[in-house]
């Protein structure tokens, strides 16, 4: 299923433009809330796994929608033929046409084998993860045990990009079900100090490293392998131990024998998982071992369960619709500059940081798949941080700053750690903000709350003045459980490709990560050559900058 078509060019395109211009731009959200009292009924959704436990309550009636600009905005998303693309997506048609793959994270999590998804690997799926239930088993339970014949306990995730941010997230995220005895490490960077920070908390005799890297080519992940095992082999002495203690997950079978792994001590997956869309495959491995395999397959389940309403729901119910289409609404025709997800949960401390990847790789294009340039905006620029703390940094320009930021507010009705009025104290604040956002405080209600000798003081009315209207949705979890974590992840993945389908750019490849990192490897040599007169051949900017580090730098 291919579609040709710019955007701009779908009818209910310059539809929605004229609504803006007419009645969107305008919309009074304290109006539209009077004028129906049903309105949160209205415009929310449930969603409720039938075999886990999964649970979220999606509100989305505090947007600058109403019946009119919902229906255009879903009749956007059929002339977009998002239907038709979702269903080839699932069906493994080479959606990711540049790259020649199909897009199927979604046969990682269909357990149930309900969509029959085809592709060269897709039964290996489940084999594939025995493979992963015996390993995490093994560890976990202590057999698998270190060269010298002690348990294991510490495990060093050793990946970059989609083989780090999936797995950490995740791990924090369902801290409350991690196993405490066993410490968990993710080493991304290059910085040498990231490894070495970790390598500090480990024992070579005690420690399973997990090499994370689809292409088993990656730079930083390599590197970090290479002076993890050169630290290892400096206790363990014998390379013959190195099997007990380093493992790959990779769809590079090739490479990572090349570095040495074992075929046994090998996780593989299929290149129609995209890097960011693989904590579901293999690369999840580190989560096994952390949660335990019956918790990662609640997660997939969770997933998978999501999947299915993303599949089956008409889109007026559709959840990842509802919010991808609400996002193209301000992303396009406000100019929204970014989005932000605000997590009310401590542990999806790096949920933001997760998405930023997903959405921002994904949707980051200029191009349509047929290889026009866009005449409109695609990715939404992903931020945000777990509340409270946010409220108390970066809210200010939420609320009172000429930017319009649509934010996704989240959180869990049940707390993995009651406390007090802690949680109520924080639910209190989730509920506050984006009911302040919407309704905001006029000048006659700013008025009021001054002193009669300050009620003539134009300056402070203004500044008290919240405008108000400045759109989000809230989602309820019953509670952050592996389930329910996966359902929300699956339901920002499928937003981020209904997006990517309306916009017609490939959600699933990444040009634009490639130039700097062949620019770097020509800067490299001058670097290991060392002489600040022999910089390269740059403008006169880098090499002024690459001359002054070589002149300048000591210990080297
Ligand atoms: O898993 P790999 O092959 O080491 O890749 C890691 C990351 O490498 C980056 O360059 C890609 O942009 C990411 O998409 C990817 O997740």
């Amino acid at each position: 299923m291919t579609s040709n078509h710019l955007a701009t060019e779908l009818p209910s395109w310059s539809k929605l433009q004229q609504l803006h211009d007419t009645k969107g731009a305008k919309y009074d959200l304290r109006q539209a809330f009077k004028a129906d009292p049903k309105r949160f009924e209205k415009y929310s959704e449930q969603f409720k796994g039938t075999k886990t436990d999964a649970s979220l309550l999606v509100d989305y009636s505090k947007n600058l929608i109403d019946d009119e600009v919902l229906k255009t905005l879903l009749d956007l998303a059929r002339e977009a033929k998002v239907e038709e693309q979702r269903d080839a997506m699932y069906a493994g048609v080479k959606v990711n046409s540049s790259e020649g793959r199909s897009v199927l994270h979604i046969a990682l999590r269909d357990l149930p084998e309900k969509f029959k998804s085809k592709a060269e690997g897709v039964d290996e799926v489940k084999p594939e993860l025995e493979h992963i239930k015996a390993f995490s088993d093994a560890v976990r339970s202590g057999s698998h045990k270190g060269y010298s014949g002690k348990q294991i306990k510490s495990i060093v995730n050793i990946g970059i990009g989609g083989s780090n941010l999936g797995p950490l997230m995740v791990t924090q995220a369902l801290k409350p079900y991690a196993k405490k005895d066993l410490e968990a490490h993710y080493v991304s960077n290059i910085d040498g100090t990231h490894l070495a920070e970790a390598l500090r908390a480990c024992d070579p005799e005690t420690t399973v490293f997990i090499i994370a890297s689809k292409t088993f080519t990656t730079q930083e992940t390599i590197t970090n392998a290479n002076s993890a095992r050169d630290w290892f082999l400096k206790t363990a002495k014998d390379e013959s131990h190195i099997s007990k203690h380093f493992v790959a997950l990779s769809t590079n079978v090739k490479e990572a024998t090349a570095f040495g792994i074992d075929k046994a001590n090998m996780f593989k997956f299929w290149d129609w998982v995209g890097g960011r869309y693989s904590l579901w495959s293999a690369i999840g491995l580190s989560i096994a071992i952390v949660i335990g395999y019956e918790n990662f397959e609640q997660l997939l389940l969770g997933a998978h369960e999501l999947d299915v309403h993303f599949k089956e729901a008409p889109l007026e119910k559709n959840i990842p619709v509802l919010l991808a289409t609400i996002g193209i609404w301000y992303n396009n025709f406000f100019d929204a500059q970014s989005y932000a997800q605000l997590p009310y949960d401590q542990y999806m401390h790096r949920f933001a940081a997760y998405f930023q990847q997903a959405s921002m790789e994904s949707l980051g294009k200029g191009v349509t798949k047929n290889g026009k340039r866009v005449d409109y905006q695609t990715g939404e620029v992903l931020w945000g941080e777990p509340g409270t703390d946010g409220q108390h940094a970066f809210y200010q320009l939420i609320h009172q700053g000429t930017k319009l930021i649509p934010c996704d507010f989240i959180a869990p009705i049940e707390t993995q750690n009651p406390l007090g009025k802690h949680h109520d104290i924080l639910l209190s604040n989730f509920f506050a903000q984006p009911e302040a956002l919407a309704f905001g405080k006029t000048a006659e209600e700013a008025k009021g709350e001054l002193s009669a000798q300050d009620q003539s003081n134009d300056f402070l009315i203004q500044s008290k003045i919240f405008t108000g209207n400045r759109p989000t949705n809230s989602i309820l979890a019953q509670k952050i459980t592996p389930a329910t974590l996966g359902a929300l992840i699956a339901l920002y993945e499928h937003k981020i490709a209904v997006q990517g389908f309306i916009w017609n750019v490939n959600a699933y490849d990444q040009f634009g990560v490639e130039l700097g990192k062949v620019l770097a490897k020509k800067i490299l040599p001058a670097l290991e050559a060392g002489d600040p007169n022999k910089p390269g051949d740059h403008d006169s900017s880098t090499s002024g900058l690459i001359s002054y580090y070589l002149k300048n730098r000591k210990g080297h």
